[in-house]
């Protein structure tokens, strides 16, 4: 669809016999904030890693900025799209052996073909938007849960991404650090105008930053509806139970 950064059309997705997509159609335009919900189970992971490829769907469309992507994507076109739509999991994946400056800019560097100096100065930017500049030399197992996955929002905005999604971030996280990533999140969002998919079991922050909210069930989405919408005048029997049980 015109205008659409991620636009996805009746994708099917199966492990085995177990069917996890079933005819999931979305679209993700510049600046929306996506919040996916639902239940364990019900696919919202699988969805994120068929939208950057980590996982191939088996029928269906996924396109990213016009381009269709799918297994018989040539690998060097795939990796070059990849780079438009960056990827923060909940178990950070950092480069252990390398200092936080270096896990930013390794990328960039070697990717985006950016000098040292280059790589080094957006950087610092970046460290300081995330307020990690004093841990610029640290290497990552010096750092909180919370510094980790701060830096793992740095390095995804280190490639210039058209979107940036999230899986869980804050799952591995207990309450006060994840607070310090979903503020950081949040700045993104309405100060940088950073778009992004975001699956999350934290339905405060999907209430108070995400423009759009995905319901998930059973590999289906449910419902698709502005945030307000979702949460105000929510009648879906299901989606109240879920809503009162987070
Ligand atoms: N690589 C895989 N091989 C086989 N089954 C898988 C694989 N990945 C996910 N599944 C199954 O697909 C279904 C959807 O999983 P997915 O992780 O996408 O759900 P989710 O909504 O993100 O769940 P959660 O909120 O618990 O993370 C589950 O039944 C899961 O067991």
């Amino acid at each position: 669809m015109t205008g659409s950064l991620i636009h996805l059309h009746n994708v099917q997705k199966k492990f085995g016999h177990t069917t996890v997509l079933d005819g999931i159609s979305l679209d993700v335009r510049a600046g929306d904030v996506m919040a996916v919900i639902g239940p364990s189970g019900s696919g919202k992971s699988t969805l994120l890693r068929i939208v950057n490829q980590l996982e191939q769907h088996d029928a269906g469309l996924v396109a990213i900025n016009g381009e269709k992507i799918d297994a018989a994507t040539p690998r060097r076109q795939l990796a070059r799209i990849r780079t438009q739509v960056g990827m923060v999991f909940q178990g950070f994946h950092l480069w252990p052996n390398m200092s936080v400056l270096d896990n930013i800019t390794l990328a960039p560097r070697t990717i985006r073909g950016l000098s040292r100096e280059q790589a080094d100065a957006q950087a610092e930017q970046l460290l300081a938007r995330v307020g990690l500049s004093a841990q610029r030399d640290r290497r990552p197992e010096n750092l909180s849960g919370g510094q980790k996955q701060r830096v793992a929002i740095a390095r995804a905005l280190a490639m210039e991404p058209l979107a940036i999604l999230f899986d869980e971030p804050t799952s591995a996280l207990d309450p006060h650090l994840s607070n310090e990533v979903l503020e950081v999140m949040a700045d993104l969002a309405t100060t940088a105008g950073v778009t992004m998919m975001v699956v999350t079991h934290e339905i405060g922050f999907a209430r108070r930053i995400a423009n759009r909210t995905v319901y998930m069930q059973g590999g289906r989405i449910v419902q698709d509806a502005p945030t307000d919408t979702f949460f105000e005048h929510q009648q879906d029997p299901d989606i109240l139970k879920f809503l009162s049980h987070t």
